[in-house]
């Protein structure tokens, strides 16, 4: 028999889990029918046929660019991705023992600092700053991978779309098509997903009235956890805590992955990449960016990672039935791109940043102060003397 909630014994919803604290008209996750939306369109048709562009279009917008648009939109973008002269001299100044989300997140703040428009709060203003952080993000992300390489800036390409250009400047050549299109996926993918953790700091933040930098400043810290976008690196260390051997043949890494996955469970090990808040019966993105994985896989001809990767998945599902989350694929497929692990969860950065900033300008749009309450549980009054 359930009681009802007392001044006593309050209703806690600890993490939130369950709560549904305000309206959204960005992006539905529905974890019954396993689907994703944004503003609408399920993100598989998206991804299937859009660019990146468009997506974030779209989720800023609320309706997909009509040619005209998306030329505007893309030269607009093309335009903010030089790394501005002072961030790059910030990011010089940090050591490169650390962590590459510290160097986004000090980045967003920089360029909040210098923004023009950095005290201006109008729905013109927010936009114009959440363009201009999108479009420069690559530039940091790219260059601070190269700086620990010991190698220099690459320039922006204006001839490239935003994926391409974003491999271009990390690595300092043209990417084959196949593995545009997986990273293009990938932040369609990873744009926007409602009220998760980073996203409902940034609101949070908004709540206060204070500036769109700083709610992505402060998003960026959610999103570094391993409990959130921080799992995508965690996955890599999964991976190379196995052991990865390009001449293993898939059945045998998968028999390997299997083992360890037995024994990581057996110890009560919780193993990042799998499980979420609100998918009980798998990621609605997962397909998609697997899909996206297995044409990196045949196109690098890896098989062997597949094997690992079907070897944790079986053994996981087989034990307690968890299923993985987005950071499970993105995780080797950043890994077979080039990416260097601990990059890989700015990767998520520069694609959430679109999210982020549209759940800003939402919040503004109706807003109200988020404040909870709190039951306390500290001694009871007492005095001094
Ligand atoms: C893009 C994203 O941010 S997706 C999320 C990325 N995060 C991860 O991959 C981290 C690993 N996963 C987890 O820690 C969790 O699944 C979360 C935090 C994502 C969701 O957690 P919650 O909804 O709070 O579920 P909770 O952590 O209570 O898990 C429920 C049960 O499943 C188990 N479980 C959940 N995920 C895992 C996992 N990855 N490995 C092992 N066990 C797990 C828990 O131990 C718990 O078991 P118990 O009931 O025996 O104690
Ligand atoms: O929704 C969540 O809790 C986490 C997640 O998958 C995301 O932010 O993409």
């Amino acid at each position: 028999m359930s009681t009802a909630p007392t001044e006593s014994t309050p209703d806690i919803k600890k993490g939130l889990a369950g709560v549904v604290v305000d309206y959204t008209a960005i992006s539905k996750v529905n974890p019954e029918s396993n689907s994703l939306l944004y503003r609408g369109y399920p993100v598989q048709e998206l991804a299937a046929s859009k660019s990146f562009e468009e997506v974030a279009y779209l989720l800023w917008h609320g309706e997909l660019p009509t040619q005209e648009e998306l030329a505007a939109f893309t030269a607009r973008e093309r335009a903010g991705r030089s790394l501005d002269p002072v961030v790059k001299s910030v990011i010089d100044t940090l050591p490169t023992t650390a962590h590459p989300m510290d160097v986004c997140r000090t980045a967003a703040s920089v360029m909040g600092a210098r923004h023009p428009q950095a005290e201006e709060s109008n729905p013109e203003a927010n936009l114009a700053k959440a363009i201009d952080l999108w479009a420069a993000m690559p530039a940091v992300v790219a260059y601070d991978q190269r700086r620990r390489r010991g190698e220099g800036l690459v320039d922006p390409r204006s001839d490239l779309g935003y994926s391409a250009n974003f491999l271009w400047m990390t690595f300092g050549e043209d990417a084959a098509q196949p593995v545009v299109d997986a990273f293009n996926v990938s932040m369609i993918l990873y744009a926007e997903h409602s009220f998760n953790a980073s996203t409902f700091t940034a609101r949070v933040i908004t709540s206060t009235l204070a500036d769109l930098h700083s709610a992505v400043t402060g998003a960026i810290g959610a999103l570094k956890g391993p409990l959130h976008g921080g799992a995508n690196e965690a996955v890599m260390h999964t991976f190379e805590e196995l052991g990865i051997d390009p001449s293993e043949s898939a059945e045998d890494a998968a028999a390997r992955a299997k083992a360890w996955m037995e024994d990581a469970l057996a110890a009560k090990k919780k193993v990042m990449g799998f499980g979420h808040r609100v998918y009980k019966h798998g990621d609605s993105r997962v397909p998609t960016m697997k899909a996206s994985l297995d044409a990196l896989i045949e196109h690098y001809g890896r098989p062997e990672l597949l094997g690992l990767y079907n070897g944790l998945e079986q053994a996981m599902d087989e034990a307690k039935g968890i299923k993985p989350n987005l950071d499970y694929p993105s995780g080797p497929a950043y890994h077979l791109m080039g990416f260097d692990t601990p990059v890989f969860t700015p990767l998520f950065v520069a694609s959430r940043i679109v999210g982020w900033t549209a759940h800003v300008m939402e919040q503004l749009g109706s807003n109200s102060l988020i404040r909870p309450l709190s039951a306390y549980n500290g001694p009871e009054e007492r005095h001094l003397g």
